[in-house]
């Protein structure tokens, strides 16, 4: 094999970068202008340390954008000897090389965002200000590590001025903690919630276009809070806050998944929403599992996954959280703007869907079957569940996660003979008497419309938002709203605010849309933000 040349050792590595460049502005107008685009993966640059440990730095980053779709390429600052104890030992990289690093990816790869955690010397903080400067890329993201939660120094005081100088006037958002917002601000102590909001408004002076001060270490907080501003208002962002000793590598994991949604095309209030019930979401799953015997254990980022595998599915509990974002295939539209049922699919999931139904009305049989395999592995490689409509012959024989019916198809009572106890059976139902039956019949969920009206379903009949709560009130089952739903009206539809409306199922939204991915990001963006509560 012939060895590649370091680049230094390539002659005006200059031109190289240009023509780079050039590629890259030539390959944004094709993509643009054809199908391509969705196949493009949102790509977050993460230029931080590596934990020896995997449970913070460069390791939390790749595995939180793995966990959200999101390519993610490295840009290392230093090298930690580190585990659940603490941190042993740190070995720095020199800024030139730093800048070679940040020089590679920025050149060549479409970066969308650049998230940083810890940046060890004045010397690399300004060679990666000279960087985005030349290499200027959609959002920066910083992280202001400088001590890990074990209490070590990870970088010393001298940064302070020069990430207030140089880095946090270019930032879109700053993710500080309690420690990092005190060292921000001349050692202030911070030690309430209205300290807090204060050092937010203090920190957004220095220039972050938002602050995020987090409020992982408060101490006497049951809940978890943090502090958004925008530079116009204070939110407070509560979760709960789950009792575990695995909480290493918590803020280096909400920083990039703010940046993976970033990347996605989410505002950055819906990024922080979402990423902070990302980190809730994998602190629960993780709360008991035992890495290492120091007192800070790591988290399991891919978790989602994990869960899906020893699943619902396989051990016959549904997860109602699934019905969140409801993706319904519909062959016509996917024929309209030509692409494949699988190209579809893989691009609903990419962007946030969260579980997904074949509904193929004329396909033949064979046809429909090798697509609900292709689309059962896509679904199960993002841990997304796949159901078929209507066919059950086809659900058996792929092994599809389950079945949705309609009034007139083959009664739920039948399909749970048919598909035994562990696949999961939705409902579609317009009315109350309905919804008791799906239960009474062993459905797992009940899909309720049209809420609006639609072309998808020649001559059905709209239930409105009225029909939609008052089956909802009624419904033992977790329901997903149906029928003419898209993002200028779904905030409205979940707005209802009856627990067991669990999400909103969409066709036309996603796929009629020259750009399913971004749809999907948007949509899922809307719904994070309709149902998460701030004051
Ligand atoms: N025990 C916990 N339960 C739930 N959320 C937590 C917990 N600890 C931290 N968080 C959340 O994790 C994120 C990172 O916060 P924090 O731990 O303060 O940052 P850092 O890791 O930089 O010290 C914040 O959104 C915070 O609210
Ligand atoms: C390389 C590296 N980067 C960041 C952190 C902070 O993470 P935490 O505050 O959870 O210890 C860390 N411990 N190590
Ligand atoms: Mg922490």
């Amino acid at each position: 094999m012939v060895p590649l040349p370091l680049i230094s050792q390539i002659p005006k590595f200059n031109q190289v970068s240009r023509f780079c460049m050039a590629m890259k502005k030539q390959e944004e107008m094709v993509v643009a202008s054809s199908d391509r685009y969705e196949t493009r993966i949102p790509h977050v640059l993460s230029v931080a340390g590596s934990d020896s440990g995997a449970g913070a730095g460069i390791q939390a980053d790749l595995k939180t954008c793995a966990a959200r779709g999101v390519y993610c390429s490295t840009v290392i600052t230093a090298i930690t000897a580190q585990n659940t104890v603490g941190v042993q030992d740190v070995n720095i990289v020199p800024e030139g090389f730093v800048s070679k690093q940040l020089k590679s990816v920025l050149s060549d790869m479409q970066v969308d965002v650049v998230k940083t955690g810890m940046l060890p010397s004045t010397g690399i903080v300004q060679v990666l200000h000279q960087c985005l400067k030349e290499f200027p890329v959609r959002a920066l993201v910083v992280d202001p590590v400088m001590v890990s939660t074990s209490g070590d120094v990870l970088a010393g005081p001298t940064i302070i001025s020069v990430l207030q100088e140089e880095l946090l006037p270019m930032a879109d958002l700053v993710t500080p903690n309690l420690k990092e917002a005190s060292a921000l601000l001349g050692g202030m102590p911070l030690k309430t919630i209205s300290d807090m909001r204060h050092a937010a408004t203090l920190i957004h002076q220095m220039g972050s276009k938002n602050v995020l001060v987090k409020g992982g270490d408060l101490p006497d907080s049951l809940d978890a809070v943090d502090i958004f501003f925008d530079g116009k208002d204070l939110h407070e962002l509560r979760s709960s806050r789950i009792k575990s000793r695995n909480t290493h590598g918590t803020g280096c994991s909400l920083a990039s998944c703010i940046s993976a949604e970033l990347a996605k095309g989410s505002s950055m209030f819906s990024a922080v929403k979402a990423s902070k019930q990302f980190i809730e979401r994998a602190l629960r799953y993780s709360k008991d599992i035992n890495i290492g015997h120091g007192p800070q254990g790591p988290f399991d980022h891919l978790c989602r996954l994990k869960s899906r595998e020893q699943s619902s599915y396989s051990q016959g509990c549904f997860n109602p959280t699934d019905l969140f974002l409801y993706a319904v295939t519909d062959s016509g539209m996917n024929e309209r703007w030509d692409r494949s049922i699988t190209d579809a699919v893989k691009a609903a999931v990419e962007g946030g869907a969260t579980i997904v139904q074949i509904r193929e009305k004329d396909a033949k049989t064979r046809d429909f079957l090798e697509v609900a395999k292709s689309c059962i592995k896509i679904c199960h490689a993002h841990g997304v569940p796949l159901l078929i409509n209507d066919r059950i012959d086809i659900a058996l024989a792929c092994d599809a996660d389950g079945v949705h019916v309609g009034q007139s198809d083959i009664p739920a009572h039948e399909v749970r003979r048919l598909l035994g106890p562990n696949k999961v059976i939705g409902v579609s139902c317009k009315t109350m008497e309905q919804a008791e039956q799906a239960w009474i019949d062993g459905a797992d969920y009940i899909g309720c419309g049209g809420v609006y009206p639609t072309n998808t379903k020649a001559n059905n009949l709209t239930v409105g938002i009225d029909g939609l709560k008052r089956v909802c009130l009624a419904s033992k089952l977790p329901v997903v709203a149906i029928g003419g739903i898209n993002h200028t009206n779904a905030a409205a539809v979940m707005g209802i605010g009856i627990p067991n409306l669990r999400g909103v199922a969409v066709v036309s939204a996603l796929f009629d849309r020259q750009c399913v991915l971004e749809a999907a990001s948007k949509l899922h963006a809307t719904l994070v933000e309709a149902t998460t509560s701030n004051v």
